[in-house]
């Protein structure tokens, strides 16, 4: 198992092709999770949408709350996604957003952010873009043809699920005042593929190598940390994909730390990253039909299954601490976030 990221340059996609294809699956068999550079969206561009991005997040939670979160997996949501690692809540803010019909009425306003929703559609083009760079290289890899992913990621389409997540973590106090502040605790991502930029000097993302970790959500395990050089990306295999790879691909553990030793980043931290999902109606087999076959829609759902019924093992787990499962219990209803 290797426990380093791997960076892997996108230039010259057309021609170098094969190369960008063997690195890719390369890392995608063995740590499942990697940097790319060279993917076509400018540093300047990933500031720029940072900046709309933090306009958006300094608004009152009152007129943020006008775009609440629903469960179409799209809106904004506050201090509630639990995770089954940790039982808590992650300390954060996000606003997921799509490309289709499921945005009604849930793009901020001009009047509050302006021109918001064309910024953010834009840069979601261009991740799609990035995206698809990768989804010919996964399909190359799996006997596949080129093609075979993008058809049925297919963002033109009203059932299109693709989600893009603007993420914005809360400052942590630096004293050690025996609360732990999780920031995203330990999770796989359950869609496709995501591509996910954290601004430069706030760090906090760590991976876990390889999908067979030896504790329950890795924790205990070694965790990596992820340094991005401003512009670069990183990108991890989801559940949906490593079940299409018929388990070739892994789909890694990671969190965002609690900030908690020396060196830790307290301050507030903002990412943003790129889902894709398969469309509803996407019919999912790997090549050796490892798994039975599903539809987007039914993958979706299990993946919702399962993560409640780990979250109510977590809860139940909590011994004699009734008031943390009472919390997590009623956020249950808004967590099924993205990733
Ligand atoms: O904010 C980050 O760096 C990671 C976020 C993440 O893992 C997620 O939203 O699934
Ligand atoms: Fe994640």
């Amino acid at each position: 198992m290797e426990g380093k990221t791997k960076y892997i340059s996108l230039a010259d996609f057309d021609e170098r092709i094969d190369e960008i294809t063997a690195q890719l699956v390369h890392a995608a068999e063995n740590v499942g999770f990697f940097s790319i550079s060279d993917h076509g969206v400018s540093a300047d561009e990933i500031e720029t949408m940072f900046g709309t991005s933090e306009a958006f997040f300094q608004l009152p939670d009152d007129v943020k709350q006008k775009v609440a979160w629903n469960p179409n997996n799209v809106g904004w949501e506050k201090m509630s996604q639990v995770r089954p690692s940790t039982g808590a809540a992650d300390t954060k803010e996000s606003y997921q957003l799509q490309f289709g019909e499921n945005m009604k009425g849930l793009w901020m306003s001009d009047e509050h952010v302006p021109g918001f929703e064309a910024k953010c559609l834009s840069f979601m083009h261009r991740m799609q873009k990035v995206s698809e760079k990768l989804m010919i290289c996964f399909a190359r890899g799996l006997g596949f043809p080129d093609d075979f992913f993008i058809k049925v990621h297919d963002i033109s389409r009203s059932n299109s699920q693709s989600v893009f997540r603007l993420l914005h973590y809360y400052a942590t106090p630096e004293t050690n005042d025996g609360k732990i502040y999780h920031r995203a605790g330990a999770h796989t991502d359950w869609a496709f593929l995501t591509v996910l930029f954290q601004r430069e000097g706030q760090s906090g993302l760590e991976i876990c190598p390889g999908r067979e970790a030896a504790t329950q959500f890795a924790l205990g395990d070694g965790w990596t940390k992820v340094e991005l050089k401003a512009g670069d990306a990183i990108c991890n295999i989801g559940d949906l994909l490593m079940s299409w790879s018929d388990d070739r691909f892994k789909s890694t553990f990671h969190r965002v730390k609690a900030p908690c030793e020396p060196g830790d980043y307290y301050g507030e931290r903002y990412s943003m990253g790129f889902f894709s999902q398969p469309n509803k109606d996407a019919i999912i087999q790997g090549p050796k039909k490892k798994y039975p076959m599903v539809t987007g829609e039914q993958f979706t759902a299990n993946a919702m299954q399962k993560y409640f019924s780990a979250l109510k093992a977590k809860t139940e787990s909590m011994a004699g601490d009734s008031s943390k499962t009472l919390a997590a219990e009623s956020s249950a209803s808004v967590v099924e976030a993205a990733a």
